[in-house]
């Protein structure tokens, strides 16, 4: 392997003095004294770690087979410098999560935009797939009309293929009550529905305005509370639209409170054409988060203009009040698009994700290579090279 395939991380950093670093930190970070930290809350403990009390555990099943990964070096290390080299991302950045939740939506999102037929059965097992990579929440599919979506014809009988895992969670998208109906008939415990921040996303998604879409979800949230069904919504277009231009960030907080009220656990914000930046999401982030509590925030970004990682990770640590936006929805392979939102590609990749947390010292349960597996056999299927950077750079370390 030649030190250019090496990531430089922290595993690099032993090179550097440890004393310089912490006068550094000291110094230089921004974060708030020991007093604040909560470990009930999981706000990070920097006194804690430098005895090693309270190490973070590194169960990224996948690392083990990368003995090159910082992670892997500081885990077999027990010396106080690798504790405070992997804690160093805590202390230098704003407070990050312990634990993100990805929300892979590749099934769905990343599906609903293929030119050419996915069998039931392809997806059914990418489902199975993802779930045995550790994925805890996958996003099956939409129960939307096929003359709208064709490729998501066959819900039904997606869903009633899929071997539902306990402890896992399988939201589909109902854009109506018609499309709630069926999807409970198909064993649908949870649902997901669809807003959007731009009055013509709104229009040319799913034909109606956002005030209409919005009453028309009331009663679809209703329902699904009769069945005791968890709800998702989506606010799409949340820092562009890709007719109506920039978005106003109250428009945004303005429809994810009107989701949250009607009773929505999880209000997942999309940047459907992946114009945003750190500068513009943090915008919208704070006024979001005026009405909506940052634990029950998901971010969903897709990745046409490669900021989708810069704008998670400025999301995870996005206020010095709160502990930063903890759930994330990605795409396996970095498949996806909406139909409706021309010129915007996939969602970014679940692999760079799973990458980037790890490396960040952050757990989600995932396994990597299993993950991995996963997007081979989607790519395999449907044709092209794998679409996450990190899953082709490994395979090539690996070929
Ligand atoms: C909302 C509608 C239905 C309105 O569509 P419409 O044409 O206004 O509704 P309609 O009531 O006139 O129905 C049209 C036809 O569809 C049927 N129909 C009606 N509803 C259903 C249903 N649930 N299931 C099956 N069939 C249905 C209905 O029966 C009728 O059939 P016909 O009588 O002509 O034979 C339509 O616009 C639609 O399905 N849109 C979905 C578009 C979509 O799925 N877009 C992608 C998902 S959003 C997204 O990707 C963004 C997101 C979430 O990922 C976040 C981000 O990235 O920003």
């Amino acid at each position: 392997m030649s030190s250019l395939e090496e990531p430089l991380g922290l595993g690099d950093l032993p090179k550097l003095s440890i004393n310089r670093l912490g006068r550094f930190v000291s110094l230089g970070a921004r974060r708030p004294p020991a007093d604040d930290d909560d470990h009930s809350t999981g706000k990070y403990s920097s006194s804690s770690c430098n005895n090693g009390s309270h190490q973070m555990a590194f169960h990224h099943g996948s690392n083990s087979s990368y003995p090159w990964h910082p992670q892997c070096r500081q885990a077999a290390d027990p010396s106080r410098d690798a504790v405070e080299l992997r804690d160093l991302p805590r202390k230098v950045m704003w407070e990050l999560p312990r634990f993100v939740k990805i929300v892979e939506v590749g099934p769905r999102d990343g599906l609903q935009n293929e030119k050419g037929n996915v069998p039931a059965s392809v997806k059914i097992q990418l489902i199975h797939k993802l779930v045995g990579a550790g994925l805890s929440v996958v996003e099956a599919t939409s129960f939307v009309s096929p003359k709208w979506v064709p490729q998501l014809a066959d819900a039904e009988e997606v869903l009633k293929g899929i071997k539902q895992e306990p402890g896992v969670r399988y939201p589909v998208l109902t854009p109506n009550l018609r499309g709630f109906e069926a999807a409970i008939a198909a064993g649908a415990k949870e649902i997901a529905v669809f807003a959007s921040a731009s009055e013509s996303f709104s229009r040319s998604n799913i034909n109606c305005t956002i005030e209409e879409s919005l009453a028309r979800y009331r009663g679809v949230t209703a329902a699904a509370k009769k069945h005791g069904l968890s709800i998702r919504g989506y606010v799409s277009c949340v820092i562009a639209c890709p007719v109506g231009g920039a978005t106003d960030p109250a428009k945004v907080a303005y429809v994810a409170k009107e989701l949250y009220t009607m009773g929505c656990s999880e209000i997942s914000l999309g940047d459907t054409t992946g114009v945003g930046t750190p500068g513009s999401v943090v915008a919208m982030l704070q006024a979001v988060m005026s009405f909506v509590p940052v634990d029950k925030i998901a971010v969903h970004f897709h990745d046409t203009y490669g900021q989708a990682l810069a704008n998670i990770l400025v999301s995870l640590q996005v206020s010095k009040a709160t502990m930063g936006i903890n759930i994330v929805d990605s795409s396996v392979s970095g498949l996806g698009g909406c139909p409706y939102a021309k010129g915007a590609t996939g969602n970014v990749a679940t692999e760079d994700v799973v990458y980037m947390l790890h490396g960040l010292g952050i757990e989600t349960n995932v396994d990597l290579n299993k993950l991995m597996e996963a997007g081979d056999y989607i790519s395999k299927h449907l044709g092209r090279p794998l679409g996450s950077k990190t899953a082709t750079a490994l395979r090539k370390l690996t070929a």
